[in-house]
């Protein structure tokens, strides 16, 4: 475990006290780039999720109490507590995640950059006076934090989707309790021992693994849990939206994405190149933001698709605590076979393999970078979300037809486009069905942005101005006889 063994916690923590599943049950956590198992954390179930929210409903009138002062100085502590273990916490998600090093750390301190800007935006949470159209009386709004959060959290960025949800939860005023992904369960459990670290209340913040049936089962149903954040595939979004209709709770949704990468004729190919690379390839294509589809306009797609072929085939597979790797191994089994079975439905419909397409020579969960030109609509790649590394290649003619597939999906999440025409980019902006557009630029996620999809990517936004919004309730006020 080198550096980072004193960051790991393998136990649950539930009010202030680190414990073990009632049942006494363990899941493995392993290194996909080895298979190795690194570490084992709680198999909780119903009754700890149920002591969790009691936790942190019982904390939540002294913790919404706190003066503004002190909830931003706790948050500061925190994000300067990630700074300090940046590089640990790096090699830690690189371990339990599988992507490159470099990925990682940027990961980490874009979680810190989070905790930052919310404490930030804390102190910004202000209510209106409205002017009365009846004498006598003052109308007002004010703003409160909602109550008990859940927080479930994906494997595919465990610490920053954690720092968009933890972030704006604390600075409003909220108290939490976190679900992280079995398969990376290190880069939550560590964000309970940080805040307990840097003096959060006990019952504040709660982290604990486990079943996700039964977890999300207490959390959707447990009325004390006034707001449900989840980050995941739109199946389970689906689901967690209704199970949670019972009890009227607050949902953010950040779910799957289909993201088209769109070249014109006239773009910059060697940009064009370089972006569909980050675009596709980061985090071995395992982001919800990662290009699905690229769709390449005919006057220049022989070149590019020659080009991008050429970089794609240099790329190197390693595991990511190796230096220079760009990319890692997949996430598990699944991951693996479900690419498997993606390139053979894309090749098997007449698609082209132009570099890469089988598993690499490292074994293990490594999938050779894939080029596959001449997609076409009737591939499953088309509509399913690929995370992995495998790219699409599609031809189009005029900038109608690529506007047109581009949206012929029911995610609407993230979309980029090479162009120097700039009235193409402004009809692109207009017409694209998405929350996150990119033009000439593909590193589009920062704190100041909110992040959120169209569709059935999700709901609400992360970041931003308006990532504190769902973290808090308006209340209107009506004073009147004056
Ligand atoms: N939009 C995004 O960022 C992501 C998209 N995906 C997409 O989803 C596919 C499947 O990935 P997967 O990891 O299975 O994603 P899931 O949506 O299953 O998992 C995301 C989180 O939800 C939890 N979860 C799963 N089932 C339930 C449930 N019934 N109630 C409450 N929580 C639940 C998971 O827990 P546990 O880990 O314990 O199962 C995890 O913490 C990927 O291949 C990808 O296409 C996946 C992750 C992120
Ligand atoms: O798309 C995701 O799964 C998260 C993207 C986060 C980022 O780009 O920093």
């Amino acid at each position: 475990m080198s550096n980072f063994a004193s960051l790991v916690r393998q136990s649950n923590l539930i009010n202030g006290q680190w414990v073990g599943a009632d049942n006494g049950q363990t899941i493995d956590v392993t290194d996909p780039a080895t298979g190795e198992t690194i570490a084992t954390v709680p198999n909780s179930g119903q009754a700890e999720t149920q002591r969790a929210i009691d936790a942190a409903h019982d904390a939540f009138p002294a913790y919404a109490g706190l003066t503004l002062g002190e909830r931003v100085a706790l948050m500061r502590k925190l994000h300067d507590a990630i700074q300090d273990n940046l590089e640990d916490m790096a090699q830690m998600l690189t371990a339990e995640q599988g992507k490159p090093l470099a990925e990682s750390r940027a990961e980490v301190g874009s979680s810190a950059a989070y905790v930052l800007w919310f404490a930030e935006e804390a102190r910004r949470t202000n209510g209106a006076i409205i002017p009365s159209p009846i004498a006598g009386r003052k109308l007002m709004t004010t703003r409160h934090p909602v109550g008990v959060v859940a927080a479930i959290t994906p494997w595919n960025f465990p610490s920053s989707m954690l720092a968009r949800k933890l972030g704006p939860a604390l600075a409003a005023g909220c108290t939490v309790v976190v679900k992280p992904a079995s398969a990376t369960p290190l880069s939550g459990l560590v964000w309970g021992h940080l805040a307990e670290q840097v003096g959060f209340p006990k019952g504040v913040v709660n982290v604990l693994t486990g079943s996700a049936r039964a977890i999300g089962g207490e959390i959707t149903s447990n009325p004390k849990v006034r707001k449900i954040t989840f980050t995941g595939s739109t199946e389970i979004g689906k689901q967690l939206l209704a199970e949670a209709s019972s009890t009227v709770k607050r949902m953010s949704m950040e779910l799957g994405g289909n993201a088209p990468f769109i070249v014109f004729d006239d773009a910059d190919l060697d940009k064009a190149v370089d972006g569909a690379i980050i675009a596709k390839f980061r985090n071995a294509g395992q982001t919800c933001i990662c290009t699905n589809r690229l769709f390449v306009q005919a006057g220049i797609y022989d070149r590019f698709v020659r080009a991008f072929a050429e970089r794609v085939s240099a790329m190197k597979v390693a595991p990511g605590a190796e230096d220079g790797s760009e990319q890692g191994p997949l996430v598990d089994d699944a991951a693996l076979s479900k690419i498997e079975e993606l390139v053979e439905d894309a090749l098997s419909k007449g698609g082209d393999l132009v570099t890469g397409g089988g598993r690499h020579d490292r074994g293990g969960l490594f999938y050779q970078p894939t080029v596959i030109g001449n997609a076409t609509s009737a591939m499953r790649v088309t509509t399913e979300e690929i995370f992995g590394p495998v790219a699409p290649v599609y031809r189009f003619e005029s900038e109608e037809d690529a506007i047109k597939a581009a949206n012929d999906t029911d995610y609407g999440l993230a979309s980029y486009a090479y162009t120097q025409d700039l009235a193409r980019a402004f009809r692109l902006q207009d017409k694209l069905e998405y929350g996150l557009i990119g033009i000439n630029e593909v590193l589009i996620v920062a704190p100041e942005i909110p992040f959120g999809g169209l569709k059935e990517s999700g709901l609400g936004k992360e970041g931003s101005w308006q990532g504190i919004d769902d973290y808090l309730e308006t209340k209107y006020t009506c004073i009147g006889g004056l």
